[in-house]
C-alpha cells in the first residue's frame, strides 16, 4: 500500500496539449475515480503513473519514491485493463501465476498467491478453465485476480467494467467496492460512467480536456460542485441551471427565474448567499430531485420547501418515478415526481421545491459562487 502525489503534471502529444498541470495529492488506502467525458486525459494520465506512457513535465511520487525513468516493472503497480488481456490458452491458475513464475517465484509460493486469491473473488471453481470456457463478469474477476496475486502498492483500474451489461456491472461494482474494504490498497480507477464513480470513491477527480476541474468527495462534488462543468456532468439527469437575477423581495434574498417575463419564479436564497451577485445576473443551479410534487416535504424546517407553479412540457414515467420537463420562468428544467402524480402537457401545476441546495454559479468565470 502507498500513499501518491502527483504534481505539475503535463503531456504533450506534438503541438496538443493532453494533460496541463495535473496536481493530486492521494492517501494511502484511497479509492480514487478519475472521471471525465472521452478525451479528457483519464488513461494517458494512468499510463503515465503506471509508466507505459512518460510525462513530458511533472512528477509522480508513490510511498514517497519519484518514479520519473522508474521502468513499469520495477514500480510495483498492477493494472487492470478494459480488454481483460488474459492468454486464451493457459488456464485461470496459469493466467494468474503467469506474472509470478516470469518473476521467478517458486512454485509452492505461487500455488498459495493463487489458492488465496481465487478464494477472495471466489473463483476456485474455475482455475482449470481457459478464457474461453468463462462469462465476461468471470474473466474480469480473474483479470482482477492476476493484479491482486502480485500483492502490488497501488492498483489501476481502466475502465474494467465496460464490457460487461448493466446487471454484471452493478455485481462487479459492488464486488470491487468490498474487495476494497478487505484489502484496504490504494485504487486509481478510471471510467467514464459517473453512476461508478459515485458508487465506489473515496474521492473523485473530475477532469475536463486536460484539467482537475474539482477533486472531492462524491457528497461535496453532487452537491457543492466547484463549476458549471462537474454540476452539469455529475448526476443523472443532470443539475438544471436557470439563467436569474439575485434581488431583494420582501427583505429576503431571491433569485428571479425569468426576471422581468410574465412567468417569473422568485426562488429562495440563503440569507448572505452570494451578497457581492445583489442586483446582477447568476446562474442557478437546481437538482432535478429538489422539484417534486407539491405536497413533498424536503426536511424538516418549514421553509425548506418552496412551492412553485410552472407549465409540464413532457412526461416520462420510469415506473419508480415520473420524469417531468417543466417551464420555468421561460427555460426549460426537469423535475422527479411520485410516480402516481397525474400530469398532462400543458398543464399548470404546482410542484415543492427543496431550496436548501440551490447552488449559485458566476455566468462568466462559472464558478460556484455560494
Ligand atoms: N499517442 C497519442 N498521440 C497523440 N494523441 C494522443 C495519443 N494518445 C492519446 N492522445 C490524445 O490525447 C487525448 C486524451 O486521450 P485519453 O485516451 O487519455 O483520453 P480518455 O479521457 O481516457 O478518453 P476515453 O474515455 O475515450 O478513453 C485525446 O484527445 C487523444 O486523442
Amino acid at each position: 500500500m502507498a500513499a501518491m502525489t502527483i504534481s505539475d503534471l503535463h503531456k504533450r502529444f506534438g503541438p496538443v496539449n493532453v494533460l496541463k498541470g495535473i496536481n493530486l495529492e492521494i492517501a494511502d488506502g484511497e479509492f480514487i475515480v478519475l472521471v471525465g467525458p472521452s478525451g479528457c486525459g483519464k488513461s494517458t494520465l494512468l499510463n503515465i503513473i503506471a509508466g507505459l506512457e512518460h510525462q513530458s513535465d511533472g512528477t509522480v511520487e508513490i510511498g514517497g519514491r519519484r518514479m520519473n525513468g522508474v521502468a513499469p516493472k520495477d514500480r510495483d503497480i498492477a493494472m487492470v485493463f478494459q480488454s481483460y488481456a488474459l492468454y486464451p490458452t493457459m488456464t485461470v491458475r496459469e493466467n494468474m501465476s503467469f506474472g509470478m513464475e516470469c518473476r521467478g517465484v517458486a512454485r509452492a509460493q505461487q500455488g498459495e498467491a493463487v489458492t488465496r486469491v481465487a478464494r477472495l473473488l471466489q473463483i476456485e471453481p474455475l482455475l482449470d478453465r481457459k478464457p474461453g470456457q468463462l462469462s465476461g463478469g468471470q474473466r474480469q474477476r480473474v483479470a482482477m485476480g492476476r493484479a491482486l496475486v502480485r500483492d502490488p502498492v497501488l492498483f489501476l483500474f481502466d475502465e474494467p467494467l465496460s464490457n460487461l451489461d448493466a446487471k454484471l456491472r452493478v455485481e462487479m461494482r459492488w464486488e470491487i467496492k468490498q474487495l476494497h474494504a478487505r484489502i484496504g490498497s490504494t485504487i486509481v480507477y478510471v471510467t467514464h460512467d459517473q453512476i461508478e464513480a459515485m458508487t465506489m470513491a473515496t474521492r473523485i477527480a473530475v477532469m475536463h480536456q486536460g484539467e482537475v476541474q474539482q477533486f472531492a468527495d462524491p457528497d461535496t462534488l453532487y452537491n457543492r460542485p466547484a463549476n458549471l462543468f462537474v454540476a452539469r456532468f455529475m448526476g443523472a439527469p443532470p443539475m438544471n441551471t436557470f439563467t436569474a437575477r439575485l434581488t431583494q423581495r420582501d427583505g429576503a434574498a431571491v433569485a428571479l427565474i425569468g426576471a422581468g417575463l410574465p412567468e417569473e419564479i422568485a426562488v429562495s436564497i440563503a440569507p448572505g448567499a452570494a451578497r457581492d451577485y445583489m442586483e446582477r445576473d447568476v446562474i442557478v443551479g437546481i437538482r432535478p430531485e429538489c422539484i417534486g410534487e407539491r405536497n413533498r416535504r424536503f426536511g424538516d424546517h418549514p421553509q425548506a420547501s418552496q412551492h412553485i407553479t410552472a407549465k409540464v412540457e413532457m412526461i416520462e414515467p420510469t415506473g419508480a418515478e415520473t420524469i417531468v420537463l417543466l417551464r420555468l420562468g421561460g427555460q426549460s428544467g426537469l423535475g422527479r415526481v411520485a410516480p402516481d402524480i397525474r400530469l398532462v402537457p400543458d398543464q399548470m401545476a404546482e410542484f415543492a421545491l427543496d431550496v436548501r441546495n440551490i447552488c449559485l454559479f458566476d455566468p462568466v468565470t462559472e464558478r460556484l459562487i455560494a
